[in-house]
């Protein structure tokens, strides 16, 4: 991994480009719903990579595809996410259909589903301009097309080639600039590098992060690789058991961990100065019956007598966080509620 580029921490101004609030989806199975998103709150500003991270199963792909209106028939949304003061939650399937080609762009692991092998990619960049800017003349679109691909380390002189002619990498940059073209106002890159090498992985992640300044669309990077987050993104939010569980400026939240997850899940990231691996005891819990209270408490060493009872709702920490954690409102909890939590499902001690 190369040394992290700096980051901006200006504070963004204004309307957020992205507004979730509440968000929650459910899959229906033949038993109880899988509750795979539940009362998710997040903003994305222009220009903002926000990186959602969390073991597998917490409900990343769930949320990030959510967000996007691009889930299977069988899950059902409610709540609000307001991109550019539209709720896409509201819109008629043509009008979001419409916004998805435009305003808002998914890239995913694998970029040969997306790219046609019998396709210069030129002719791609040619096509996608052509269907959403009729107005743009050839010659524009050409410019577009090199202007992006060019921002994305891809010289002008390759657009006449087909995909099979790039590398893996140079095809996921291809697929990237084929989303930021249009200039959405949302894009979701949900583990858009795991399939490549470390090296390319980290360079894709320098592209991006230098490219956000001036694409002036908001990202949301889901990720399971921890180290990509400190590289590319401004923002990072925790998700557990379909919630998230702390959300704030990646530098603050890996130097401060404010939630024991985050903690844990960052103890547990390999790095150059790890000694030793560790593990969360115990796996995340079945979806569609989530322990009551907090989620993570049957897996928390820190757990306390009130965290399987009530849930504590979001606090904002003095470091800038927002977390959902009782050990940030202790002068709520009675001292008896605060007493070590006995009888766990998980002996975090005899597994740590
Ligand atoms: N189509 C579906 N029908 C029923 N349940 C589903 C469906 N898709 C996902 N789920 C369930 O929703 C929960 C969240 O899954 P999701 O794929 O969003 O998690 P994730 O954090 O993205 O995991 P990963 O990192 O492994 O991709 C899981 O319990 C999963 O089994």
């Amino acid at each position: 991994m190369t040394t992290p580029s700096p980051v901006s921490t200006a504070v963004p101004t204004g309307e957020p480009r992205v507004r979730v609030r509440d968000l929650r989806i459910w899959y229906g199975t033949s038993g109880a719903p899988v509750r795979a998103v539940d009362g998710v709150d997040l903003t994305i500003h222009a220009g903002q990579i926000v990186a959602l991270v969390g073991e597998s199963g917490c409900g990343k792909t769930t949320l990030g595809r959510g967000i996007l209106g691009l889930l299977p028939p069988a899950a059902a949304t409610d709540g609000e996410v307001v991109v550019d003061g539209t709720d896409l939650l509201r819109l008629p399937a043509r009008r979001l259909r419409a916004m998805r080609g435009d305003k808002l762009g998914l890239v995913f692991q694998e970029p040969m589903t997306r790219l046609d092998p019998l396709m210069r990619v030129g002719d791609h960049f040619d096509e996608l301009l052509r269907t959403h800017r009729p107005r743009l003349s050839r010659a524009e679109r050409e410019r577009q097309a090199v202007d992006i691909l060019r921002a994305m380390g891809i010289p002008a002189s390759r657009l006449r080639q087909y995909p099979h002619e790039f590398s893996g990498g140079m095809r996921q940059r291809i697929m990237i600039a084929l989303t930021l073209v249009l200039r959405p106002a949302l894009v979701v890159a949900d583990e858009p590098t795991t399939a490549l090498d470390v090296l390319v992985e980290a360079q894709i992640l320098k592209i991006l992060a230098e490219l956000r300044s001036s694409v002036d669309c908001g990202m949301l990077l889901i990720t399971h690789n921890l180290g990509i987050v400190l590289e590319a993104a401004d923002r990072v939010a925790v998700m557990y058991a379909g919630r998230i569980v702390e959300e704030g400026d990646v530098r603050q939240v890996f130097a401060h961990p404010a939630h024991p997850y985050t903690r844990e899940l960052l103890r547990s990231t390999i790095s150059l100065t790890t000694t030793e691996l560790h593990h969360i005891p115990g796996s995340p819990p079945d979806l569609a019956d989530p322990p009551p209270g907090c989620r993570f408490h049957p897996r928390c060493p820190d757990a306390m007598r009130i965290c399987p009872n009530s849930d504590p709702g979001d606090v904002d920490t003095a470091g800038g966080q927002r977390v959902a954690c009782w050990l940030h409102r202790l002068d709520e909890v009675a001292p008896a509620d605060r007493e070590p939590l006995p009888d766990r499902e998980i002996s975090v001690a005899d597994e740590a």
